[in-house]
Order: structure tokens, then sequence, then C-alpha cells
């Protein structure tokens, strides 16, 4: 499936009269990695729930192709758009090939049998989440970074235009945490995914978009919202920021390198010495 342009425009949430997302717009672009980043509680999650349906926007409008996705139909929606989020689902009562064998579901009509060519699809997402060897066990007795790998093979089997991942790599080894993101980077398609780690992130997004306090604060390539400042002023750190050349790709990576000696920050205000 070819990958999906999204526009989200003028964006508002608010629930139980709490702004929760406030006026964001901004658009990505087909087959690019779009990061989201910023504190607990900026809004990263609710943003993803929007594009995923999940929550209905108070107002603004969030597009896929140029169609609201508020007119797709739950099955072509589900062809386009997949999901990893946070919240591992608990209820699965299946082993894990056919937990895989799910992410089938919108591309097939009702009681249709798995065929050989899904059983293909599926060992090929096992085998690229490295979980071949487990694919006989219960979903429910995986750790919790194979839980996490198992939904991403999910979501590869949906073969989505949109992929949405909801701090994917938190449950991840390091070893994962980049198998897993080049992976993800390898589909070709359209992905947004909320990180805490700023280097991955910073590494794997084409661009990042920093939310704090529900707004949108700076959008842009890794090397232009990467910065000491930002660090300070949205997450209360001292950090340096050095620029790496990257061999595989043209363009320079930031990276960060935190101060933990030093103290912490109150939004762009240092703390005062004992
Ligand atoms: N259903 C809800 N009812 C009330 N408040 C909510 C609801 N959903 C989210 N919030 C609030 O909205 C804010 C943003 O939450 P959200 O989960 O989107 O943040 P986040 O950036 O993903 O945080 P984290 O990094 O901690 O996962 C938080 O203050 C949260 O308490």
């Amino acid at each position: 499936m070819a990958a999906a342009q999204v526009s989200v425009s003028n964006l508002h949430l608010v629930i139980n009269n709490k702004s929760i997302l406030t006026d964001m717009s901004f658009s990505i672009e087909q087959g690019r990695f779009l990061g989201l980043i910023g504190p607990n509680g900026a809004g990263k999650s609710s943003l993803l729930r929007c594009l995923y349906r999940f929550q209905a926007p108070t107002s603004g409008a969030i597009t896929i192709d140029g169609k609201n996705i508020a007119e797709f139909n739950r099955q072509d929606y589900a062809r386009k758009v997949a999901a990893v989020l946070q919240e591992i689902p608990s209820q699965f009562n299946l082993g894990v090939f056919d937990v895989v064998a799910m992410g089938l579901t919108p591309h097939k009509s009702l009681f249709a049998s798995v065929s050989l060519r899904d059983k293909q699809a599926i060992q090929e997402a096992l085998s690229k989440v490295g979980l071949t060897h487990k694919q006989k066990q219960s979903y429910e007795s995986l750790s919790g970074g194979e839980k996490q790998r198992v939904m991403i093979a999910r979501a590869i089997v949906q073969s989505p235009s949109l992929l949405l991942m909801d701090e994917p790599t938190s449950h991840l080894d390091v070893k994962y945490q980049i198998e897993i993101m080049a992976l993800a980077k390898s589909l070709g398609i359209t992905v947004v995914a909320s990180f805490h780690d700023l280097n991955l992130a910073a590494a794997i997004c084409d661009s990042i978009l920093v939310v704090d306090k529900g707004k949108l604060v700076a959008h842009g390539s890794p090397q232009n919202v990467v910065s000491s400042s930002m660090l300070a002023q949205v997450f209360g750190v001292n950090a340096d920021v050095t620029l790496q050349q990257c061999a595989k790709r043209e363009h320079v990576i930031p990276h960060i390198r935190y101060q933990y000696q030093q103290p912490a920050i109150h939004r762009g205000i240092p703390r005062s010495q004992p």
C-alpha cells in the first residue's frame, strides 16, 4: 500500500472542560517518519488517539490523503491505519501466531480462513521482529518486550499506509529498540511515533514535533529542533547537544548528553544552587 499523507489543522481536544490539545496544525509528507516528543502529560498519546479515531477532536480536522478521517468507514480506516499503542492489551487468550493473524482482519471477509499466502506474511512478520520461535506460545506468557514486538508484527501484517506508535520502544531492550525502529522505517510507509528516548528519536525521525502542555512548540528536522535550549525550556534538563555525521544518511544527527551532575532546570529557570 502507498504511504499516506497526513494533515492536521487547528486541532483542539477538550475533555471535562480541560484543554488537552490546543490549536495544533501540521502535516506529514508521504513516507516520512514523524517523532512526537514532550514531557509526561504533554498530549502525545492524546494526539495519537485522535489520529487513530479513539478520540474525536473537539474541533479541527485530520485528513489522510485529502479525506477527513471521520468519513472513512471502519474497515477502510483499518486497512489504511495501524496502531501500536502504549497500553498493551492483556485480554488476548490466543497464541502468538493468532494474535499476529488478527492484523489480516481488515483485508479479509468475515469467516475467511487463513490462506497459505497469509501464513507466509505472518511468518515473515514474526521473523522480522525475532519471534519465529515463540509463535506457538500463548501471548499472555510473553515478556513485555515480546508482547510489544508481537503487536508490531500484527501492525506489519495489517499492511497499513500509516503506522501510529505510542512509545513503541518502552519495553524493548536496546537491540530491539534499534531494530524495531529501523524495521518501521524500512516499511516505506508514513509513521507517527511518540518517544521518550530523545536520542533514538533524533536518530530515526525525519522530523520531530515537540508537544508541551497540549501545544505544538516546535516542528522541524531533528537537527533544527533538538537543542540545549529546547531541552531546558521544554523538559527542564541540562544537556549538551552535538551534531554527528551519519554514515548512512546525508544529514547530521543531533546527539544529546545529559548533565546528570548539574541541577535540573525548572522550565528554563535554573534551580538555585544549594
Ligand atoms: N480521558 C481523559 N480525561 C481527563 N484527562 C485526560 C484524559 N486523557 C488525557 N488526559 C490528560 O491529558 C494530558 C495529556 O495526556 P497524554 O496521555 O496525552 O500525555 P502524554 O504526552 O502522552 O504523556 P506521557 O508521556 O506521560 O505518556 C494529561 O494531563 C492527561 O491527564
